[in-house]
This record gives structure tokens, C-alpha cells and sequence, in this order.
């Protein structure tokens, strides 16, 4: 919960604000505490550049959303900085030290980790296991270690604790012992981000939490979220809802084709014309609030279906199936994807969605 508040901002968000006052609203803009940089990362699927970031920073202790419309290489940037996939090229660095090539239990260990867009709770196991394995690679595995009991069940008592508060924060103490299977998609999220911090990290990164939740708990979700930057930590999000990221981003970057289009605080980089582009092409003149509220009213949308009906024939035709290649390679599902419950993020989704569909039509040929 927020240590201390003022005029209703919390003193952290109030720092981190302070922080970002002064950068530049530009792509690749430098930061005065950056926690993470990125330099010339690409990642090409066949002849699809999907990441081809120059330069990128993120503002240590401050909430940040990385936005942009389907296929813009989001989760494939998250993959690649996290040791989930092989870039062809580039550099990043955490709190200075070089990740280039570390493998994702290495990178959690040094205090980045990430939740992914699909729930990665494993189904057959109990909630508290699956927070147990949360906390894997730390101090017991060693084989000194090993070799003393008293040293090892000593840990294994530091994790069982620190499992069972971190499991009454996320208000799943009640759950403790039923399967993650179980569990609603709302509840495998906040399970996920909970196992996450069983590593105690710096760095929270998060691929669509509020996807598939529930509206019941999209309030404690973001809840959750918040808190993370109050208790210290960075949090770097990939969101399609809009008012989320109004909501509790201090700052936005946004991805097109593969490149950082834009950066700023939230309000300005959604009325920004090179954002809006990007994600309609054709409505240049209104913001992407403006752009939601006449979805909601059903206009856009008719007038997207229409776009999508045309361009749809042309897609079918040459592209592959889309979201089943986007599984970069050595990242497996270990279950079927979350189904959504009716949450408010669907508004959203169809923008992005539409408007990556749109982009897609001509740029996945061929790529995968
Ligand atoms: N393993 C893969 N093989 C081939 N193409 C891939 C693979 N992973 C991603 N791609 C392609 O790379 C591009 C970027 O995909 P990515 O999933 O990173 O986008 P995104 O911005 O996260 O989209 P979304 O918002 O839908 O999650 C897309 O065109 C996608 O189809």
C-alpha cells in the first residue's frame, strides 16, 4: 500500500512522475535512472522484421506501458530481453549489467522477471506448488547446501512463508490448496504476477495482465499493480486496454512494425497523430480515447468490419494462421489459453486488433 500520499498521488508515483517531467517525448528517449536499456535489438521470423528497436530505456521505480496494435513485436521484445528467444542482434543491459544471451532463470534470479500474455500456472498442481516453484534456483539448490538439511529447510521455511503472505496479499490464501487448474483467468493472473515476486524482483514485467480477467477483479488487479511501483519495484506492461494504461502508467512507449514509434506520458502519446496512425491508419484526427468511445458506439466498428471484410478476403488467401506462430521458439504452453470472461479490455482489443489485422494483411507475407 502507498507509504505516503500527495494532493492523492502516492510519493512514489510522485517521483517517478518527477523523474520523467523532463524527458524528451521522443522515441528512444534517455532517462535519468534508466533500470533497463536496449540498443539495436532485431529479431527476424523468415523475411518479417517483427523487433528492430534502436534505442530504448526504461525509467527505474516508475509504471510503464509498452502499447501498439497486434503483431507490432510487443511480446516478442518482452521475450527476447527476458531469454525467452534469440535475437539476431543487440544489446540490454539491467541496472547496467549486460543480458545479452543469460537464460530466462538467470534473468529472474537477477531480479527481472515477466508474466506472460497466456497464464503459465501449471493446472495439476496446487496453488501453493505452483508459488513454491516460483522461488526455484535460489539458495538451495547448491550442492553445499544440499549437503547441510538444517541450511536447506531453513530456506524452505523462508519460502513457504514468504509464499503464504505473498498468497494472502494476492487474497488467494483461501485457494492455497486447490489446483491452478481450478482457478478462474482472473485468479491464474494475479497467481502469476504472485509466483513472479516470489523471486523478490526489481523489474516486473507484465504481458497483458488485465487480458481474460474478469471485471470482478479487474480493480484488485490493477490494485496490484500499482502497488508493485509502491513497494519500490519497476514495472514495464504490454496492455491493449486504454484506460489501464491511463490509469497507472506514468509513462508509454509504443511498438509498430517493430519499431518504438513513440514515447510520453500517457494523455499525450494517445492523442499523438503518429500513434493514432498506427493504429487505424485512416483516423488521423482523433485520439485513440475519441477513436474507443465510437467503438463503444458501434460506428468505427461497423466501418472497421467493412475495412477488415474487404482486406480479410485478400488474408485469407496468403496469410498463415496468425496467433499460432506467434509462440516464439522454446516457449511452450503447458495448457489451453485462458478464455476471456467478458472483460472491459474487449473494446481495446478490437481496436488493436483491427488495426493490426489491417497492417498484417500486407506485412506477413511470406514471414512465417
Ligand atoms: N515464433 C514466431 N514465428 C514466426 N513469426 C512470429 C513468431 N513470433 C512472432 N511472430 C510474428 O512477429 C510479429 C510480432 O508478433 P508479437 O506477438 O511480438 O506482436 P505483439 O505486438 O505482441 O502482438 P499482440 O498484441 O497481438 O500480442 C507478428 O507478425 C507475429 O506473427
Amino acid at each position: 500500500m502507498p507509504d505516503d500520499t500527495m494532493g492523492g498521488l502516492s510519493v512514489r508515483r510522485e517521483r517517478a512522475l518527477a523523474a520523467l517531467a523532463d524527458v524528451p517525448r521522443e522515441p528512444g528517449a534517455k532517462k535519468a535512472d534508466p533500470i533497463l536499456v536496449a540498443d539495436d535489438v532485431k529479431r527476424q521470423f523468415g523475411g518479417l522484421l517483427a523487433v528492430d528497436v534502436d534505442h530504448v530505456e526504461i525509467q527505474r521505480g516508475s509504471i510503464t506501458a509498452l502499447i501498439g496494435p497486434n503483431g507490432a513485436g510487443k511480446t516478442t521484445f518482452f521475450n527476447l530481453l527476458t531469454g525467452f528467444d534469440r535475437a539476431n542482434n543487440g544489446s540490454w543491459s539491467f541496472n547496467g549489467r549486460s543480458l545479452h544471451g543469460t537464460p530466462p532463470y538467470r534473468v529472474a534470479r537477477i531480479g527481472m522477471v515477466r508474466t506472460f500474455q497466456l497464464t503459465k500456472a501449471l493446472s495439476k498442481l496446487t496453488v501453493i506448488e505452483n508459488m513454491r516453484l516460483g522461488a526455484t534456483g535460489q539458495r538451495g539448490e547448491s550442492f553445499w547446501r544440499a549437503m547441510f538439511p538444517a541450511l536447506w529447510r531453513s530456506q524452505e521455511d523462508d519460502i513457504t512463508e514468504r509464499a503464504e503472505d505473498l498468497l494472502r496479499r494476492f487474497k488467494l490464501d483461501t485457494k492455497r490448496d486447490d489446483f491452478a487448474g481450478s482457478l478462474s483467468g482472473g485468479q491464474r493472473k494475479l497467481l502469476e504476477m504472485a509466483r513472479a515476486l516470489m523471486v523478490q524482483p526489481e523489474l516486473v514485467m507484465l504481458d497483458e495482465p488485465m487480458a481474460g480477467v474478469n471485471p470482478a477483479l479487474t480493480e484488485s488487479l490493477l490494485e496490484h499493480v500499482k502497488d508493485l511501483r509502491e513497494q519500490g519495484m519497476t514495472v514495464l506492461f504490454v496492455e491493449h486496454d486504454m484506460d489501464m494504461v491511463r490509469d497507472i502508467a506514468d509513462w508509454v512507449i509504443v511498438m509498430g512494425q517493430g519499431k518504438i514509434l513513440a514515447e510520453g506520458p500517457p494523455e499525450a502519446v494517445m492523442s499523438d497523430h503518429k500513434v493514432i496512425d498506427a493504429y487505424l491508419g485512416a483516423h488521423h484526427d482523433q485520439s485513440l480515447a475519441e477513436l474507443e468511445e465510437q467503438l463503444e458506439g458501434g460506428a468505427l466498428a461497423e466501418e472497421v468490419a467493412a475495412e477488415l471484410g474487404q482486406e480479410g478476403a485478400a488474408a485469407d488467401d496468403e496469410a498463415p494462421t496468425a496467433k499460432a506462430d506467434t509462440t516464439p521458439p522454446g516457449t511452450t504452453e503447458d495448457e489451453a489459453p485462458t478464455t476471456t470472461e467478458g472483460d472491459g479490455a474487449q473494446t481495446a482489443d478490437v481496436t488493436a486488433e483491427a488495426a493490426g489485422a489491417a497492417r498484417n494483411n500486407g506485412d506477413d507475407k511470406g514471414g512465417r
